[in-house]
């Protein structure tokens, strides 16, 4: 299974519309692949929150438009990373698009764990409540984005649920790279399933971007590694491997679950 990561450079001076086309060429230049994979936000920028509200777009929107006419065009399923989702009767959402080849939207995931504590993200948009898996014919996707790498349930619960590939579009600030790196091949080792995480390059509103898209085996070995500018990264990745992968060092089946919760000293259960 071939797969291409767009680490596209989010520059500040380029308009949305024109960084649209650009993503389009680069996923149409990707003909031949079986999965592409664009970042997080790559329409505004992760840490733009002034541009939330003012590019937000309904999943019919140009961007979804945009790609699933790319993926149609260059015959790839396309994880379309994700855009400011605008819900006519809700909050906006940071939602992933997940486009079959012949450019039919297969899912779409709001994401669950929203960065900023008190500002930015988690102020401005509503929590994604649903784990979202999808059918390849190679191999079945976990979806995840950005923050959520930090939370280890979620990958568990879609691993749960079937996931051999995660795949994680994110808009990861260089100044927490060492855990992007080390999170990304966590989560692949524990769940012994692929990690493909997809970052942006460049700047956006004043936050470096750390770059550096990585695709993790379920043995956590880095299969690929892309510098820190605009770029492709492109993998050839055997999927079967998940599977061999849980069956040769089944720690999977080792989980043991529903555990008691701690006893404070003199017996009693709970806080004091
Ligand atoms: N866009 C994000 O979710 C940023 C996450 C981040 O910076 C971090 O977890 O660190």
């Amino acid at each position: 299974m071939r797969a291409s990561l767009i680490q596209i450079e989010v520059d500040e001076g380029e308009s949305v519309e024109a960084r649209r086309r650009r993503a389009a060429a680069l996923v149409r230049a990707q003909a031949g692949a079986d999965l592409v994979v664009l970042p997080e936000l790559w329409t505004t920028g992760a840490f733009a929150y002034e541009e939330f509200g003012r590019e937000a777009e309904p999943l019919e929107g140009p961007t979804c438009e945009a790609m699933a006419e790319a993926a149609s065009d260059a015959g790839v399923w396309l994880h379309a990373g994700s855009i400011p989702e605008r819900d006519p009767d809700g909050p906006l959402y940071n939602t992933s698009l997940v486009f079959s080849p012949s450019g039919e939207l297969a899912a779409a995931y709001r994401k669950i764990h929203r960065f900023g504590f008190d500002k930015g993200e988690a102020v401005l948009m509503g929590a994604g409540r649903d784990l979202v898996t999808v059918r390849l014919p190679e191999a079945v996707l976990g979806l995840g984005t950005c923050y959520d790498l930090r939370f280890p349930e979620l990958f568990r619960g879609l691993v749960d649920a079937g996931a051999e590939l995660l795949v994680l579009p994110a808009g990861w600030p260089e100044r927490r790279r060492a855990h992007w790196t080390l999170l990304a091949r966590a989560r692949a080792v524990e769940n012994q399933a692929f990690m493909l995480a997809c970052g942006t390059a460049g700047m956006h509103a004043g936050v470096p971007q750390a770059g550096h898209s990585v695709v993790v085996d379920p043995w956590g070995e880095v299969l690929a590694e892309a510098g820190p500018g605009e770029e492709v990264l492109t993998v050839d990745l055997d999927p079967a491997k998940a599977a061999a992968t849980r069956e040769q060092f089944p720690a999977l089946k080792d989980r043991v679950l529903g555990l008691e919760p701690p006893r404070h000293r003199g017996g009693t259960r709970g806080p004091a």
